[in-house]
């Protein structure tokens, strides 16, 4: 018999972060398997509406088996099949940006589940429902990892949370939080491409989130502050945090993805005027900031001098300023890729072995 340890993840959202880990976790199998004992096997991978089950784990032929063989599911047949193949050691994925997916999250962890999430939304609720999604976690001795809900593969909530659990003051975070806003103003306020083309290119490379105007409106940002308040165990809600919107009002609201998408260009005006108002030594960057102290977040679209480290960012860089008591003055900094599906898998491959460790 095999001394390996064997683990299942379920994939829900098989998208640009979903898909990238399926490449991932069957590229890493023979190393798992030689280093760790570890087998990572994939029963289950799901899009919105459809399902693909093989109980031995999904192939690299994935893709075309689930074009064929894919069936409509509901969550309860999701738990039922693991149910009755009497699975264990199973980990749900979240993929998908879903606010209704999240209200599957306690089912889940009443049926046996751990969670690992690069979602945002189940986090960024309501308090009550932050909390009552702890509760049952630790009712059933399960585990919730999120490390990508805030610069993607960058350690940054296991970081926070480790300088608060050792008593760290953390007075502020600040920083450009976002990936594909970070990608977005480097390219625009270096280049002569318009706004829109630059919005389409982060698009194409899997930065922004499915509807991009959740990164331009300043929602995602937002998002990523109260998480980090959250570990801070400051009790902030969502409405708290004040945040500069990008989207025009006609643009938002009633208007669809599609449509959004079809008008996109109705952008490139205001932010050209923005642009042509910089000096040459000017850049514009999209920063958040969490004071801890005055308990407020913020979220604009500020000119920042090119030679400052918020201004010399480049490519889909984060930056994350840390400013506690006892790095002083100086922040610690933590900086790198903030978006993009090759770190945003790794991330989420890392929260499975990490949950893995502790599981027999
Ligand atoms: N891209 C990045 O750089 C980063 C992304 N993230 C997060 O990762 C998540 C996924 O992003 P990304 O892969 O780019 O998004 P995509 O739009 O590429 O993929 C989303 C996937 O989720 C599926 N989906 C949507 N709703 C549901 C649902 N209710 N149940 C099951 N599946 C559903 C979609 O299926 P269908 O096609 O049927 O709609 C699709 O397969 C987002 O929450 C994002 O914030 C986090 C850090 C960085
Ligand atoms: N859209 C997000 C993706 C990661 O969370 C970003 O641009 O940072």
């Amino acid at each position: 018999m095999s001394n390996s340890k064997h683990i299942h993840v379920v994939i829900f959202g098989i998208g640009n972060v979903g898909s990238t880990l399926i490449q991932q976790i069957n590229m890493a199998q023979s190393n798992l398997q030689l280093k760790h004992q570890l087998q990572i096997e994939i029963p289950i991978i799901t899009n919105s509406k459809l399902a693909f089950y093989n109980e031995n784990g999904i192939e690299n032929s994935w893709l075309i088996d689930f074009e064929k063989f894919s069936e409509p599911y509901k969550i309860e047949d999701i738990i039922q099949f693991i149910k009755a193949k009497k699975i264990k050691n199973v980990i749900a994925i979240d993929a998908t940006a879903s606010v209704d997916f999240v209200q599957n999250y306690v089912p889940l962890i009443e049926n046996g589940f751990h969670i690992v999430s690069a979602n945002k939304v189940a986090n960024t609720l309501s308090y009550d429902f932050y909390e009552a999604l702890r509760q049952s976690l630790r009712k059933h001795n399960k585990s919730f990892l999120y490390e990508t809900n805030v610069g993607a593969g960058l350690p940054i909530i296991e970081t926070i949370k480790n300088l608060y659990n050792s008593g760290e003051h953390i007075a502020k975070i600040r920083g450009v939080f976002s990936g594909s806003l970070s990608y977005i103003f480097n390219e625009y306020s270096e280049s002569d491409v318009s706004f829109s083309k630059v919005l389409s290119q982060a698009s194409k490379l899997g930065l922004t989130e499915p509807d991009a105007r959740e990164d331009l409106s300043g929602n995602d940002v937002a998002r990523k502050l109260l998480i980090l308040a959250r570990e801070l165990n400051l009790k902030t809600e969502f409405q708290q945090v004040k945040i500069e919107s990008l989207v025009p009002k006609k643009l938002n609201g009633k208007t669809n993805v599609q449509q959004f998408n079809a008008r996109v260009k109705e952008l490139d005006l205001p932010f050209q005027k923005r642009k042509t108002a910089l000096s040459k030594n000017q850049v514009l960057r999209y920063v958040g900031e969490l004071d801890v102290v005055r308990q407020t977040l913020e979220v604009k679209l500020i000119t920042e001098q090119k030679q400052s480290p918020i201004g010399q960012l480049k490519g889909a860089d984060s930056i994350f300023e840390i400013f506690t008591e006892s790095y002083g003055e100086k922040p610690f900094v933590i900086q790198g890729a903030g978006a993009g599906k090759a770190v945003t898998a790794r991330g989420l491959f890392s929260d499975i072995v990490k949950l893995s460790n502790s599981l027999n």
